[in-house]
């Protein structure tokens, strides 16, 4: 395809309440969409940034910076523009990984839109629907904790994951556990916040029957987590340190992870997201799809990768009500725990053009 033009577009939406995780509270999501124009049609990408270099170390304002002034003028040089050209493309420039994701996101889109072909079929989609788990941030207190709980257990949510750091880890689990009892399914993120010597703490949640402690230290201690490993029962599973293919690889094998936490972004695309999940497969690995608290676009592309064989755990993949009033897509709405894969060409949804006007603060045209 030709590149007639790329949008940049930033949107300010609220959240339905705040959200506090070991690195801070967040109470709107400040995203970076990216819109590809082809003389055929157009395709969408979002960047799963977080305004400030909290998760990772992108942030929105870097990844817009990055994108208009290296990545997508390197694409106009291109001439000829395809999904699988993109990532070969942006190698020279280092890291960028949520601004270069976004962006073959939308190529991918445009192309498949083009082609009527959707991504789940391009992924390799073995399922109409999947089931969904919800993330849920620490609390002011654990009777209000208690309350999150049970309205997303009556929500029909199949899996809880609760937001931990020091000071708020075992008393949580314990009273989740003593109060909806022992089959739901639980399990734990830390977002980075333990370090090894934490490991006799780390070691009392193993009571709980937890499914996995998601990346209780920090992104590059891959040795530590392997060492962790050996002194808790509870399966350690792999967030911010994995991102790509290659850390999924030398991660299993090292021993510092018995799941993988997928989030497209993170790893640079979808296409990449892809091969993470074969990776993971032939290491016989279960994978599940991260949030990151995105919009209906980047949803039903999660979705849409949450659909494949090797995602065997549920996912972040809540509805949109989970974190938004109002989406700016038709909002993907909780079935019986379960969210249908979109089926129609691309992404299979689209902003609504006054919902994406109503919470735009900024936008930008790059001409080819
Ligand atoms: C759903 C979930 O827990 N996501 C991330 C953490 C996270 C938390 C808060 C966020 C706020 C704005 C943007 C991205 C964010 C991601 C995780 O799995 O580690
Ligand atoms: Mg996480």
């Amino acid at each position: 395809m030709k590149l007639s033009g790329v949008e940049l577009r930033r949107v300010r939406m609220p959240l339905v309440s705040p959200f506090r995780t070991s690195f801070g509270t967040q109470a709107e999501r400040e995203v970076l969409l990216v819109r590809v124009v082809t003389p055929t049609g157009e395709g969408w990408g979002e960047c799963v940034t977080m305004a400030d270099p909290v998760y990772s170390s992108e942030y929105t304002d870097g990844a817009e910076h990055v994108l208009r002034n290296f990545l997508v003028p390197t694409l106009f040089q291109l001439g000829e523009v395809t999904a699988n050209l993109v990532t070969p493309s942006l190698a020279r420039f280092k890291g960028h990984r949520m601004a270069k994701g976004a962006l073959e996101m939308a190529v991918l889109d445009a192309e498949l839109r083009a082609h009527d072909r959707s991504f789940a079929a391009e992924l390799g989609s073995t399922r109409a629907s999947v089931p969904c788990g919800v993330s849920v941030g620490i609390m002011d207190s654990i009777p209000e904790l208690l309350d999150a709980v049970d309205g997303y257990l009556d929500a029909g949510y199949v899996r809880i994951k609760l937001k931990i750091e020091p000071g708020w880890d075992v008393a949580p689990v314990r009273a989740v556990r003593e109060r909806f009892g022992d089959d739901v399914l639980l399990q734990v993120d830390a977002n980075t916040a333990y370090t090894l010597s934490d490991a006799p703490l780390l070691a009392r949640l193993d009571p709980f029957g937890l499914l996995l402690i998601e990346q209780p230290l920090e992104e590059e201690d891959v040795l530590g987590h392997a060492e962790l490993a050996r002194r808790i029962r509870t399966p350690i599973c792999l967030d911010e340190s994995i991102v790509s293919a290659r850390s999924a690889a030398d991660a299993i094998t090292l021993g510092a992870c018995q799941i993988v936490n997928i989030k497209p972004g993170r790893v640079g695309g979808y296409l990449e997201a892809r091969r993470v999940h074969d990776v993971c497969a032939a290491h016989g690995i279960p994978v599940w799809c991260g949030g990151m608290i995105e919009t209906g676009l980047g949803r039903a592309a999660n979705v849409a990768l949450a659909s494949l064989p090797g995602f065997t755990l549920p996912g972040d993949t809540s509805a949109s009500d989970r974190f938004y009033r109002t989406d700016i897509t038709e909002p993907f709405v909780l079935e019986a725990g379960h969210l249908p894969v979109p089926t129609g060409p691309g992404l299979g949804v689209a902003p609504i053009p006054d919902l994406l006007d109503a919470v735009t603060t900024s936008r930008v045209w790059l001409s080819s």
